[in-house]
């Protein structure tokens, strides 16, 4: 029997759809995820959690007329499935692939670019007061958020703006009592409490049949209340009064797994011409047991699913125990901080719910007392970083690159202008790979540089990063370092960590006429070129700058005064980056600026896949720079 979903090739064809038969149709997304997703990997519980309002919500709106905004985005599989894209599903995340999350150039459907959390109600408030001016033909707008990204600051920011204006829009709010680990935080013990207590979820009706039969005239008094006055009255009793007193009505909770329901409560909504939320409540993870019944730990490991590769359904090569597999930069910095806590006591470490993914739970398993998580709130944690600094704390937030973008007026007014000694160490920075450019960290070289006070540094491999964390705690001032998602190098951990001298660069490798001075990521890519340059009948040189902020201009002086060329590397954008940087330093002191070939990443923004295909695609492989680089020498020779 065909499935009901082969016949769903575009959102409307739910609509002659029965109720029974739309629970059907999730189911069978619900499948094809686990399917799917479960084979080639990428987001999986939060996607399962959704299977059901995707239809529940695409079964009355006419998308891309009505617009729906799924917020981050990485739940939105079965939305993509529904609106003519379940055939592409294998290909997300791939190079060439659907995109990681919702992204405009991809579908009509896919109403705001996606990736980073908390933006959708902003969204929805803009789109539907356009709407209300004439910009565009009217239609329904409905946001759905997570109940971790209603941690962060800026929904508030919509929500308030939304109840102001009184917008007549929808929010679904997606409560699993999830983040990527269990979401933390007053607001989630709030909405847990509601959540989990059945009892409240009939509260709202409850109350208003128990008011009417008051005595004395009391219960017929109510009834003469207008509907807006009864709404507010039963809010007082039931959940949802914080939304209430923000003029915005409150559904819930209601099953978020159960079509019937849900698609009731849309309807009250639309025809309540104001701002509503629906508080659903859903399992991260439905319907795949290994995250239903694993408790918190089951479905924070099935936020995402590993791919299975082939090479994973062989058993993996056995290696010889000489070559164990260098580890995870973020397991190597987990470890380190926990080692700079246990130095000193004013150390502690600060993550915006990215629990495993910083490694920061290493050291909530070791020390929990110097652990916090700010929940999806990367402006918070840097104020909190700033405010611990302020009472002589040596704070580490540990935020990756891309997500920090989000706390930049906190980094410049509230640490870098106070001259207060917060480490930034951010994981993530360069290509992270499948998803793509809302994830790169490829700003952070750029959007940090200007600001006076920052010490910038980036490792070259897992030990230097041993060292520059250390290193970093001992500045009195603000500082930042670097480094990428995945495996080191495989060089040997040091037993205690050195400290670097700051603005210190080093020499790796001597040769002439071409110097490569390589920057974090940059190192390994220079280091590789010089073989290749070598084996063509060309010894260059290769130095690791080290430190971005301040630069070695002694260093680089030198590097000038005895090459013809200087090629910086780096894995961040050119514009403003550490190439740029090297460039400056020449002009500031009204130098003879070298010759000067700076490799980086382009001024546009990188697609999603393998990091080796997004490096050949940009050209920040060791073959690519050795091709530069010779190029150049010939050039200089005129031949
Ligand atoms: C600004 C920002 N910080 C952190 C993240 C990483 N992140 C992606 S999804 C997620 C958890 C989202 O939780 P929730 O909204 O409840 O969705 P669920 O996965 O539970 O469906 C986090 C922290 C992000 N995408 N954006
Ligand atoms: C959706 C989201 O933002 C996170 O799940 C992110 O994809 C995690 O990235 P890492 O896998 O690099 O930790
Ligand atoms: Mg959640």
């Amino acid at each position: 029997m065909t499935s009901l979903l082969s016949r769903i090739d575009r959102p409307q064809d739910l609509h002659a759809l029965s109720e029974d038969e739309l629970q059907t149709v999730a189911q069978e997304v619900r499948e094809l995820l686990i399917d799917t997703v479960g084979e080639i990997g990428g987001h999986f519980g939060a996607n399962l959690g959704t299977c059901e309002i995707a239809v529940a919500v695409h079964s009355l709106l006419d998308s891309p007329k009505d617009k729906v905004l799924w917020d981050v985005g990485h739940q939105a599989y079965p939305h993509k499935i529904l609106t003519g894209r379940r055939d592409r599903l294998a290909t997300i995340r791939q190079y060439g692939g659907l995109a990681p999350f919702c992204a405009r150039f991809e579908s009509e459907h896919d109403i705001m670019g996606a990736g980073h959390a908390s933006t959708s109600i902003g969204y929805a408030v803009g789109i539907k007061e356009a709407m209300l001016r004439g910009a565009t033909e009217d239609g329904k707008v409905v946001a759905v958020i997570g109940d971790g990204s209603m941690t962060g600051g800026v929904a508030f920011e919509a929500v308030s703006q939304a109840g102001g204006l009184g917008t007549p829009m929808v929010v679904i709010l997606n409560d699993n009592g999830m983040s990527i680990s269990p979401n933390v935080g007053a607001l989630s013990r709030y909405m847990n409490r509601v959540r989990l207590d059945p009892g409240l979820w009939e509260a709202r009706e409850g109350v208003e049949e128990k008011l009417t039969r008051l005595p004395a005239g009391i219960g017929a008094a109510f009834e003469r209340l207008g509907p807006r006055f009864k709404e507010s009255v039963k809010a007082f009793w039931a959940p949802g009064l914080w939304w209430e007193e923000l003029d915005w009505a409150y559904l819930g909770v209601i099953d978020g797994h159960d079509v019937r329901a849900m698609r009731r409560a849309l309807k009250t909504a639309f025809e309540a011409e104001r701002p509503v939320v629906i508080h659903c409540a859903t399992v991260k993870g439905k319907g795949f047991a290994p995250a239903e019944d694993g408790g918190l730990e089951g479905m924070e490991k099935w936020h995402a699913a590993k791919p299975k590769s082939i090479s994973q359904r062989r058993p993996a090569p056995s290696r010889p125990s000489s070559t164990p597999a260098p580890p995870q930069y973020t397991t190597v910095f987990g470890e380190a901080l926990v080692r700079e806590c246990e130095r000193d006591e004013r150390v502690i470490g600060i993550t915006a719910a990215m629990n495993s993914g910083t490694g920061l739970s290493i050291l909530q398993k070791a020390m929990p007392d110097r652990y916090f998580d700010v929940g999806i709130a990367e402006q918070q944690g840097v104020l909190f970083a700033a405010g611990a600094a302020l009472q002589g704390m040596r704070p580490v937030a540990a935020i990756y690159s891309t997500f920090l973008q989000r706390a930049y007026d906190q980094i410049v007014h509230d640490v870098c202008l106070q001259n207060l000694p917060v480490t930034f160490c951010m994981d993530r920075a360069g290509l992270v790979g499948d998803d793509g450019p809302t994830h790169h960290g490829v700003f952070d070289i750029a959007y940090l540089r200007p600001l006076p006070n920052m010490t910038l540094m980036a490792p070259r491999d897992e030990a230097m990063l041993v060292h520059m964390l250390h290193t970093a705690l001992k500045i009195d001032g603000p500082s930042a370092l670097r480094y990428p998602r995945g495996v080191g190098v495989g060089v040997e951990l040091p037993e205690s960590p050195e400290l670097i001298p700051v603005g210190t660069g080093e020499i790796l490798r001597s040769g002439e006429r071409v110097a490569l001075v390589g920057y974090g990521t940059g190192v390994q890519k220079a280091l590789g070129a010089a073989e290749l340059l070598a084996e063509r009948g060309l010894d260059v040189t290769v130095a690791d700058a080290r430190f971005c902020k301040p630069l070695d201009k002694l260093l680089l002086a030198s590097l000038a005064e005895s090459h013809d060329l200087l090629v910086t590397v780096e894995e961040g954008v050119l514009q403003g980056g550490f190439g740029t940087a090297v460039w400056e330093s020449f002009a500031e002191e009204g130098a003879v600026a070298p010759r000067l070939l700076r490799v980086g990443l382009p001024d546009e923004y990188v697609t999603h896949g393998a990091p080796a295909l997004l490096h050949e695609e940009v050209g920040f492989t060791a073959e690519a720079i050795a091709a530069r680089v010779e190029a150049a020498v010939l050039d200089r020779l005129g031949v």
